[in-house]
């Protein structure tokens, strides 16, 4: 959960005196230091902490103060490979949605300066709101004596997808298949479609957000299993889903789940300048949205390995596990997809395309359509940095105010949606279990009800996504007709 402090920026002054500017809420306190009486302190810039890295040197930015991890990176409880993805930018949303005051109070071991300037939007100190909501949940898991992160009954479900995966695939492929019936193919290339989007609602999720068990190496493996079964990287979701949609949800130019770049794919807030094709919009958003998948499998690795980069996210060189990881699950999805069929169960090459095309389209729309309503309508708040970066309402409230739920204590939608249905939830505590959401969610909702918190629900799915293509076909049309 958000832990923010009083901001504290600090900006280096040629007299060799370091201005500090303390920001709240309501105040704005300036003093002034000699260097001499800070002496571990100086002033370090966001370039600086760009290019430390790598495990050699290893920075971190969080609320205007810098962090050398590299005596950190054998002992963090989160592992070290979450945290080498994460050096080299300012990363305090995601830190402060991830951790607690006692983390910080080891973290403060590694300060070795401050920040001169962020290059990221921050956020207001914490409300009332984010420090009830927490405690009240942290609460509930202290009373039930269990940690968030514990759910044993995930793997039933995990193996349940797994079992799904299996036999979909021998239904795509085998001879017996289609000798069964010979629309089985097509029908289990559907049913392969949607349970790759349900292993992106458990196994990458819950993997990506060390969800399941406290275990890092428990979340590798669930990463590990998608890349294999799915050909996708994990390690561009975490960059893209975990360091920019979950810090900065719905912040236009920003969260990169967003298609709100200029000149983006598609027109979603009044602040994107309009061209003229975005009046095409409401024709060509379900096209769009069903070739994501083949789009990822063919473009994510070179974001890793080329660009170094996903759209406004700087990715870290992969280190020597990373590529090693990367070589074999590629490997193991290039045999099962590719190899085994054409040459093992001798399918031609034009109907492996055409049924690896039905189910990439599946994928897409079903996963797409989710993540992309729930954020994208008319009911959310969409939180806009001032001039000096800086968005004036605190991070909690802005995670419930800028999602959209549907189809609470509906059991089914629940696990269809891999209880993304409790966005709000999942947005205030990614770290906390899927399995736990539909018991936290009335504490949620009441500590919202209790300090002025819009908590967005529809009763049924079909109203979020109805939500969503009204927001579509409203940004269709030049803002001088609205
Ligand atoms: C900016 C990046 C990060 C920094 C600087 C950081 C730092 C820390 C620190 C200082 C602690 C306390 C260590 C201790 O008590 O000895 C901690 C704990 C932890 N971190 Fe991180 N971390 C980062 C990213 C992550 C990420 C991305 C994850 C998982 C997805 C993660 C998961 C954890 C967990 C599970 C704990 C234990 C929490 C507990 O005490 O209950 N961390 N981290």
């Amino acid at each position: 959960m958000h832990r923010a402090s009083t901001l504290i920026q600090v900006v280096s002054e040629g007299d060799g005196h370091l201005q500090i500017t303390k920001k709240s809420s309501n105040v704005a306190v300036k003093s002034t230091t000699t260097k001499s009486s800070q002496k571990s302190i100086r002033t370090i810039t966001i370039e600086e902490v760009e290019a430390a890295n790598t495990e050699r040197k290893p920075w971190v930015a969080i609320r205007g103060k810098v962090y050398d991890l590299t005596n950190l990176l054998d002992k963090h409880p989160g592992g070290q490979e979450m945290l080498l993805l994460a050096a080299g930018r300012d990363a305090t949303a995601m830190y402060e949605s991830m951790h607690t005051d006692k983390n910080t109070k080891v973290l403060n071991k590694y300060v070795i300066g401050n920040l001169k300037k962020s290059n990221m939007p921050q956020f207001a100190e914490r409300s009332q709101f984010s420090i009830e909501v927490e405690q009240r949940v942290l609460q509930y898991f202290k009373n039930k004596g269990i940690d968030p992160r514990h759910a044993p009954g995930m793997v039933i479900i995990y193996t349940f997808l797994g079992l799904v995966f299996a036999a979909s695939f021998l239904g795509m492929f085998s001879e017996r298949a289609s000798q069964i019936n010979f629309l089985l193919p097509w029908f289990s290339a559907l049913v392969m479609g949607w349970c790759c989007a349900m292993m992106g609602f458990y196994h990458l999720h819950d993997g990506c957000h060390g969800a399941f068990s406290r275990n890092p190496t428990n979340w590798s493996i669930l990463r590990r299993i998608y890349e294999c079964l799915t050909g996708l990287s994990t390690t561009v979701w975490i960059y893209q889903h975990g360091f920019g949609h979950h810090p900065f949800t719905n912040v236009v130019g920003i969260d990169p789940d967003i298609l709100s770049a200029d000149p983006g794919i598609m027109r979603v807030h009044e602040d994107q300048p309009w061209w003229d094709f975005y009046g095409l919009q409401k024709y060509y958003w379900l096209p769009l949205y069903s070739q994501l998948v083949l789009s990822r499998k063919c473009f994510e690795w070179m974001d890793v390995f080329y660009y170094r980069a996903h759209k406004n996210i700087p990715i870290n060189p992969p280190t020597w596990t990373e590529m090693a990881w990367g070589a074999t699950t590629m490997s193991v999805y290039v045999a099962h997809h590719f190899i085994l069929p054409l040459f093992v169960f001798k399918i031609s090459i034009i109907r492996l395309i055409l049924l690896h095309t039905i189910s990439d389209l599946t994928w897409s729309l079903y996963l797409t359509l989710i993540f992309q309503a729930s954020h994208v309508n008319d009911e959310v708040a969409w939180p806009k940095p001032n001039e000096d970066g800086l968005i004036t309402a605190d991070w909690a409230k802005l995670q419930v105010e800028a999602s959209l739920d549907f189809a609470h204590d509906d059991a089914m939608t629940t696990f269809l949606c891999g209880s993304l249905n409790y966005q709000a939830v999942h947005h205030l505590f990614p770290y906390v279990c899927q399995w736990h959401y539909p018991a936290i969610a009335p504490i949620v909702k009441d500590a919202c009800k209790k300090h002025g918190v819009r908590y967005n629900l529809k009763d049924s799915i079909w109203g979020m996504i109805g939500a969503h293509i009204k927001r579509i076909n409203l940004f269709a049309e030049p803002p001088t007709l609205r």
